[in-house]
C-alpha cells in the first residue's frame, strides 16, 4: 500500500447509501475482494455498532478476507455529546471490529452542530479530539470525515478550520474534506482546499458526491490543490447522485495525471471489476459510465468510422484495451462505409476490398432505420443482411415462407389460447403445421419448430430468451409501427434480431424468422 497517497474506497458504506441497493454480508465480502483486485488502498466495510450486517462483516472479514492490497476501515461517528469516548457503545463497536483504521464522522458545519447536535462547537470539537485521541490510544489509525466541511467553510470558516486543526492535533491521520451535498464546482472547492492545507498544515482526503455533476472534476482539483486521499465509490454508488466514481477517478489519475495510484496490471481488470460488482449489487451496469461502460468505447456516426478505420485513436481517448474495455462499432441509419467495413470485420467479414457491396448494405441500412429497425441491437440480423447483398449467393435458404396466420380465442370458461398455421417450403417438401401456445407469438414459434424441427433436430437447443416491443409512432395508438428485438440463446451465445410492421405479431414473426436462420446458420457452420 502506499501511504503517501491514497485511493479509500466506500462503495460498502456510503456506495450502500444508494437508493434500491441493499448488500448481504456475503455481497459485501465478494465486493471486498474485487476492490481488492482493484488494488485500492483501504476499503470502508460499512459502519459496526449501527448497522448488524456490518458489525456481522468486520467479525466475518477477519477469517474470511485474505486481502492483498487493501485495509479495511471501520466507519462511525464520534461519541455522543453525553457521553465519554471510553464508555460510548457506538466507539465501542468501532474498536471491537478489530479494524485497523477507523474513520470517523464529524460535523464541521456550525449549522449542523447546532441544529442536528444540539450542542455547542466547543462541546462538537470535545467529542472530535476526544474520540480520535482514544482510538489512537487503543492501536487504531483514525481517518475523520470532515461532513459538510465546504457549506461549513462557507459560512464559519474559523470554525470549519478549528475543526480540521482539533483533529490533526488529536491524531487523526487525515481529514477528509467531505463535499457532503455534492453542490460545489471545481474551481471553489479547489481554492478551499488549498487555503485549509496553507493554513493548518494538515493531510487533507476529498469526499465528493455527485449532486452538481462535478464529483469526479472536484476530487481530481482537490488533488491538485494538494489532497493526498481520496474517497469514491465503484460505479459511482452512493446517496441521491451518488459518490464519485472510483474507476472514473483511478483512471484518471493513473493515464492522465501519471500517479501510480493501484498496479498497472489491475487496471486492465477494471471493467470486468465494474462489471463483476454490479453482477453482486443486482445493478445493470450503467452504459455510457467512463472507461467502464459497454458504450465507453462504441462508434456510430459514420465520420467517426471512416476515421476510426485509419487510427482508432483518432476518436478515443486512451486504448480501451488499457482499462480492459473494448471498441464497438455500431451500425445505424448513421453508418457510412467505413462504419459497415469495421462492424462487418467485427463480425469475421472482409468487406474493404468490396466499394459496392458495402454502399448497397449503408443504403439498405438508412431504408430499413427509416422504417423503424435499428440495427444497434440486432447484430444477427446486420449479418443476415451481410450475407443477403454479398452477391445475394452467401445467405442459406433453410426455409421460405409461404404463408402464417395464428387464431387467439378466448374461450367461454374465461381462459385464452393462440393456435397458428405456417405453411413453408424446406428441402423440396411443401410443409403445412400448426402449433399451440399462450400467446400468438409462442404459437408462432411452437408452429415453425413443427414444421422444420425434424429436417433441421438442431432447432430443439434455441432458446428465445428475451423479447423486447418498441411501439414507433406513439401518436398513432394501436395503428403504430412497432418494432420487436428478439434475443436467442444456443446454451453458448446470444444473438438479436429485429422485426417491424404495423402489426406486432407480424414483426415478432420476421424478428423470429430471423432468429432461427442465423441459429441454424450458427449451428450448422
Ligand atoms: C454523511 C453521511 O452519509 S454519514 C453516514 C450516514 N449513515 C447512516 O446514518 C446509516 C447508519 N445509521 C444508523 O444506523 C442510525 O442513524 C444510528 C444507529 C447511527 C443512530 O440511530 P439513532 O440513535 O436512532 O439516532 P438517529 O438516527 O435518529 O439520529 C442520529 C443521532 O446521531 C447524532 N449524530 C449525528 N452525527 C453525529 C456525529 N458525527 N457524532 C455524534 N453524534 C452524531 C444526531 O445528533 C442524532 O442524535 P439524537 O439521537 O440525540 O437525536
Ligand atoms: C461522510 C460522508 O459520507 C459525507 O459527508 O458525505
Amino acid at each position: 500500500m502506499n501511504d503517501s497517497f491514497h485511493v479509500y474506497d466506500t462503495t460498502l458504506r456510503d456506495g450502500a447509501q444508494q437508493e434500491g441497493l441493499a448488500l448481504s454480508v456475503a455481497d459485501k465480502l465478494l465486493i471486498a475482494r474485487q476492490l481488492d483486485g482493484l488494488g485500492v488502498g483501504f476499503i470502508e466495510g460499512g459502519w459496526p455498532g449501527a448497522i448488524p450486517k456490518d458489525t456481522e462483516f468486520f467479525r466475518r472479514a477477519q477469517t474470511e478476507l485474505d486481502l492483498e492490497h487493501a485495509q479495511l476501515a471501520a466507519f462511525g461517528m464520534t461519541r455522543r455529546a453525553d457521553l465519554k469516548a471510553a464508555d460510548d457503545p457506538q466507539v465501542a463497536a468501532l474498536r471491537e471490529s478489530r479494524a485497523p483504521i477507523v474513520t470517523l464522522v464529524a460535523k464541521a458545519h456550525d449549522r449542523h452542530v447546532e441544529l442536528a447536535l444540539r450542542t455547542s462547537l466547543d462541546e462538537c470539537l470535545a467529542m472530535v479530539r476526544d474520540t480520535v485521541t482514544h482510538l489512537r490510544a487503543e492501536g487504531q489509525r483514525v481517518f475523520v470525515d470532515a461532513e459538510h466541511f465546504f457549506n461549513g467553510y462557507q459560512d464559519n470558516p474559523a470554525y470549519a478550520l478549528e475543526f480540521v486543526r482539533v483533529a490533526a492535533e488529536a491524531g487523526a491521520d487525515l481529514i477528509a474534506l467531505c463535499d457532503t451535498n455534492g453542490g460545489m464546482l471545481p474551481t471553489e472547492l479547489g481554492d478551499v482546499v488549498r487555503t485549509v492545507i496553507d493554513r493548518t498544515g494538515a493531510r487533507v482526503g476529498i469526499h465528493c458526491h455527485d449532486d452538481s455533476g462535478c464529483a469526479v472534476a472536484n476530487s481530481l482539483v482537490a488533488i491538485e490543490a494538494g489532497a493526498t486521499h481520496v474517497q469514491g465509490a465503484a460505479n459511482a454508488y452512493g446517496e441521491r447522485t451518488g459518490n464519485a466514481n472510483l474507476f472514473t477517478i483511478v483512471a484518471n489519475l493513473q493515464l492522465k495525471k501519471n500517479m501510480h495510484v493501484v498496479p498497472d496490471e489491475s487496471l486492465a481488470e477494471m471493467t470486468r471489476i465494474a462489471h463483476a460488482i454490479s453482477e453482486v449489487t443486482n445493478i445493470a451496469p450503467h452504459t455510457k459510465q467512463p472507461y467502464v461502460g459497454f458504450s465507453a468505447f462504441a462508434h456510430k456516426a459514420g465520420i467517426h468510422a471512416s476515421a476510426v478505420k485509419a487510427d482508432p485513436m483518432l476518436y478515443q481517448h486512451i486504448d480501451p484495451a488499457i482499462v480492459g474495455n473494448d471498441m464497438r462499432m455500431l451500425v445505424s441509419e448513421m453508418a457510412g462505409r467505413a462504419s459497415i467495413e469495421l462492424k462487418g470485420r467485427e463480425l469475421g467479414y472482409d468487406l474493404s476490398g468490396d466499394r459496392e457491396a458495402l454502399t448497397r448494405i449503408a443504403e439498405r441500412v438508412k431504408d430499413l432505420e427509416a422504417t423503424g429497425h435499428s440495427f444497434e441491437a440486432a447484430d444477427a440480423s446486420f449479418e443476415l443482411l451481410i450475407l443477403d447483398e454479398l452477391n445475394g449467393t452467401e445467405r442459406p435458404e433453410f426455409f421460405t415462407v409461404e404463408s402464417w396466420r395464428v387464431i387467439v380465442e378466448q374461450r367461454e370458461n374465461g381462459t385464452q389460447g393462440c393456435e397458428a398455421t405456417v405453411r413453408l417450403h424446406a428441402k423440396g417438401e411443401r410443409i403445412i403445421t400448426v402449433g399451440e401456445g399462450n400467446g400468438p407469438v409462442n404459437a408462432l414459434d411452437t408452429a415453425l419448430r413443427n414444421a422444420i424441427g425434424q429436417l433441421y433436430p438442431e432447432l430443439a437447443e434455441l432458446e428465445l430468451t428475451d423479447y423486447k416491443v418498441r411501439i414507433l409512432e406513439g401518436d398513432h395508438g394501436t395503428d403504430s409501427r412497432t418494432r420487436v428485438l428478439i434475443t436467442t440463446s444456443d446454451g453458448k451465445n446470444e444473438w438479436a434480431t429485429v422485426g417491424v410492421q404495423e402489426n406486432i405479431v407480424a414483426a415478432s414473426w420476421n424478428a423470429l424468422v430471423e432468429a432461427v436462420t442465423y441459429g441454424l446458420l450458427r449451428l450448422e457452420s
